[in-house]
């Protein structure tokens, strides 16, 4: 084996990767290159011969070991016959002329078992030991010195299981031979056993040319994750799963998904809570849980202690405040005997004779006061100035313990508002994970719509301020009409924008379909309403605040030139105008009328004309030469109102640069004619004619959709020039959106309604998924 030599002497770890086996077995040299060892044949001569010397093992061990030799027969068979052939080859080119092989006893088979867990199966020959390397090959290595006190051997009675072993071995390589190595499975610790398949995918590859070799090389994640496309695609990701950091991690799922990020984020969301996609908890997080829970519990009961200790403090306090009421009381009372005391002595001393000092008590006695209990008086009121000295003091230190107790509380408050914030942080994440759970309801709709390939429906009111408004709005998607007879009807869209909706929001929303015209989808818009409800406004609009139409040219034009790494894109713009049932080039210098042919389900428009936009100040230019060459006419409703169909095509092909595959997708705008009733725009002569022919193709797309919703075998396409051209984008294959744009006037409520039943049912119908248009050679596809 080539690849012994690279791994020396250190035992190479179990792989159980079916792919890496097969590696190993394919770059394996067949021949072998086991040139020292002579070996017999397998059943001949002396076999096992340590057997009867090992030990008898427990019958768990037994059990296991005879697995094992029974694994080990078979190759034991397998690799003495082949280390005859590969010695004989060997010998026969070293020699020119083939060695005869001493097919004695002289080989002994052991296996191997070293302390990491592997086994490997062992030839002696003299005092040579010689081991395998890998167990599809051929190749005895040389066995490693140091590996003796790594481990431990076993003989091997290869004789005594290869004759009941054969047909195992015939089975297992028969087995083999059907087993597809793509099958396999994973252990997950919480699905448990995952089975996997390695499925083959057209999947695109980001490659960069390296100049020093002059070939392309794949672009490794950590340049890939500067190129300014990928950075938008893992920004949107990481935007809408902000718990997910790894901007790596992120493209690798985007690889895996295609540089979808859409189905990044479905997976993502599908598989969420897996603790195989969040970043592994590390030991150290644990412990921070850990004693931070600690810390916590530590708190907690501090806090409880503070509590009972305030508590007790109070009442402790209550009955100090309480008994020092009472001292106060007793002690006014007393001073104020005192002081009656006091007076009387007074009084008794202003009365007697100077001279007169009584030298005995009677005196005293006289007057009703004795000595004895002016003594009596001046201890007591000394006692009570004692205790109330006492008792200050007592309130001084209470008032201290009281203090601290206060300091405490605080402190447990300060602890008690910092967990508050943790709980905020908790209502946050509640609140993120309801956004997570929004977006996901959001993302499934999206793809439950892809999948069914629904038109999308969007419903745009025009702003109106004067007017008495008819429209209400429930919710984000549903939109409440008052009718003229006093009634309320509800409905429901993909997107039912306010009035103040500005023309970023609206292109905003379809800028994602849109721009898969670049992948080769076919994406169709449609502005449907009454005159005057704002498609114009909506698709093209005014030159200081553009609509879909410019602002749809100018985005292709952005993401072909940040794709113009690897592919090479062409654009070309062309307009037509619908007018009274006649297709008339808008871009030709003379307003020419087209003709259609249908082939099978496409259309073609042979002579029209096709402007290539290289800049984003060429589609200004285009779309302005298509508007003054197109008609319009002044109704009773609206002045500048246009009577016809405008239809702008933007085709965009790109050939990749390294796998020449080219891909074609056709963006259709199309601004429809007014949907007005013929009687209310009391139109005579031309305008009548124009109206009615409006009304004509109008209904007929109504029919298409109609029939599509039912799914009928017969889809009137034929019936009008518009539902022909709009064929590709209705015919199965396209993602097509309708703007419903309406009048908020209560004047206009019947209109309106109409306008919305028409968007209801459009919404119904569903066109089947869409398909990429890419063919392999480039040049493949037919003109228009
Ligand atoms: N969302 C809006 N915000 C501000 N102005 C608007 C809005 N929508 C329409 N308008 C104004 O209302 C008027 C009529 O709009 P617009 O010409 O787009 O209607 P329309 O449906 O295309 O009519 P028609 O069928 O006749 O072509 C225009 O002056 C336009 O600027």
């Amino acid at each position: 084996m080539g690849s012994g030599a690279s791994k020396k002497d250190s035992p190479p770890q179990t792989s159980s990767n079916p792919g890496t086996a097969r590696r190993a077995q394919g770059t394996s040299n067949r021949g072998g290159n086991f040139q020292e060892v002579q070996v017999q044949a397998p059943g001949q001569g002396r076999s096992g011969n340590m057997s009867s010397r090992t030990p008898q093992p427990s019958r768990e061990a037994r059990s296991r070991d005879e697995g094992n030799r029974n694994r080990y027969a078979r190759h034991a068979t397998n690799h003495s016959n082949s280390l005859q052939h590969g010695q004989a080859a060997a010998a026969t080119s070293r020699d020119g002329q083939r060695r005869s092989a001493p097919l004695d006893d002289d080989v002994q088979f052991q296996t191997f078992t070293h302390n990491n867990g592997r086994e490997f199966i062992c030839a002696k020959r003299g005092t040579k030991l010689y081991y395998l390397d890998d167990w599809h090959s051929h190749d005895w290595q040389v066995f490693p010195e140091r590996w003796h006190s790594e481990g431990t051997f076993q003989n091997l009675d290869h004789s005594q299981y290869i004759q009941s072993h054969q047909g195992q071995e015939r089975q297992a390589s028969s087995d083999n031979k059907a087993e597809d190595d793509r099958e396999g499975h994973l252990m997950h610790p919480k699905r448990g056993r995952v089975e996997t398949y390695l499925m083959e995918e057209r999947h695109y590859v980001h490659f960069f040319f390296d100049r020093s070799t002059g070939k392309w090389l794949r672009l490794p994640i950590g340049w890939e994750l500067h190129h300014s496309l990928v950075k938008q695609m893992v920004d949107h990701v990481e935007e809408a799963l902000p718990h997910w950091k790894d901007r790596a991690d992120i493209l690798a799922l985007l690889r895996a998904c295609n540089y979808n990020p859409d189905e990044c984020i479905g997976t993502y969301l599908l598989l969420e809570g897996d603790d195989w996609l969040l970043p592994q908890r590390t030991s150290k997080d644990a412990k921070l849980d850990q004693n931070k829970d600690q810390q916590i519990d530590e708190l907690t009961q501090r806090l409880k202690k503070l509590e009972k200790d305030l508590a007790s403090e109070k009442k402790a306090r209550e009955e100090a405040e309480r008994q020092l009421s009472e001292l106060e009381e007793k002690y006014s009372m007393i001073s104020a005997d005192a002081t009656s005391a006091q007076r009387q002595v007074e009084a008794m001393q202003s009365t007697r004779p100077k001279t007169a000092r009584p030298k005995t008590p009677v005196a005293v006695a006289a007057v009703g006061a004795t000595e004895q209990d002016l003594e009596q008086l001046n201890s007591q009121v000394k006692s009570l100035h004692k205790s109330h000295v006492r008792l200050k003091i007592d309130v001084q230190r209470n008032i201290g313990s009281i203090n601290a107790i206060i300091a405490e509380a605080m402190k447990a408050a300060s602890e008690l508002k910092s967990s508050d914030v943790g709980s905020r942080q908790e209502l946050e994440e509640v609140r993120a994970l309801y956004q997570k759970e929004a977006l996901q309801r959001r993302l499934l709709y999206n793809q439950f719509q892809e999948l069914r390939g629904n038109i999308r429906v969007f419903c745009r009111p025009r702003r109106d301020e004067r007017a008495k408004v008819c429209i209400s709005f429930p919710s984000d998607q549903d939109i409440m009409v008052n009718t003229q007879e006093g009634n309320r009807k509800t409905f429901t869209f993909d997107k039912v924008y306010t009035t103040e909706a500005s023309q970023e929001q609206i292109f905003a929303d379809t800028q994602p379909i849109i721009t898969s015209c670049v992948d080769g989808y076919n994406v169709c818009l449609l502005a449907y309403g009454q005159t005057g409800s704002g498609k114009t406004f909506t698709m093209m609009g005014p030159d200081s605040n553009p609509g879909i139409n410019i602002r749809a040219i100018t985005e292709l034009l952005n993401v072909c030139s940040q794709r113009s790494e690897t592919k090479r894109y062409n654009l070309k713009v062309s307009m037509v105008e619908i007018y009274n049932e006649a297709v008339q080039d808008l871009l030709s210098d003379d307003v020419k009328t087209l003709e259609l042919s249908m082939v099978g389900n496409s259309v073609k428009i042979p002579n029209i004309t096709e402007m290539t936009v290289d800049e984003v100040k060429d589609i200004k230019g285009i779309m302005k030469l298509g508007d003054s060459n197109r008609k319009t006419a002044s109704t009773k409703m609206n002045s500048t109102s246009s009577r016809s169909h405008l239809v702008v095509m933007i085709t965009v092909e790109g050939e990749d640069k390294v796998t020449g595959a080219v891909s074609r997708g056709v963006l259709t705008l199309c601004d429809l004619a007014g949907s007005e009733r013929i009687g209310k725009t009391e139109a005579t002569g031309q305008r009548l004619v124009e109206a009615a022919a409006i009304n004509k193709s109008l209904s007929a797309l109504g029919q298409v959709f109609s029939a599509l919703r039912e799914s009928q075998l017969h889809i009137p396409y034929r019936n009008s020039k518009l539902t022909q051209i709009l064929r590709p984008c209705l015919g199965g294959d396209a993602k097509a959106c309708l703007f419903v744009n309406i009048s908020p006037e209560m004047s206009n409520s019947p209109e309106t309604c109409n306008t919305l039943e028409f968007g209801s049912n459009a919404r119904q119908v569903a066109l089947g998924q869409a398909k990429q248009n890419i063919q392999r050679k480039p040049g493949g596809f037919p003109p228009r």
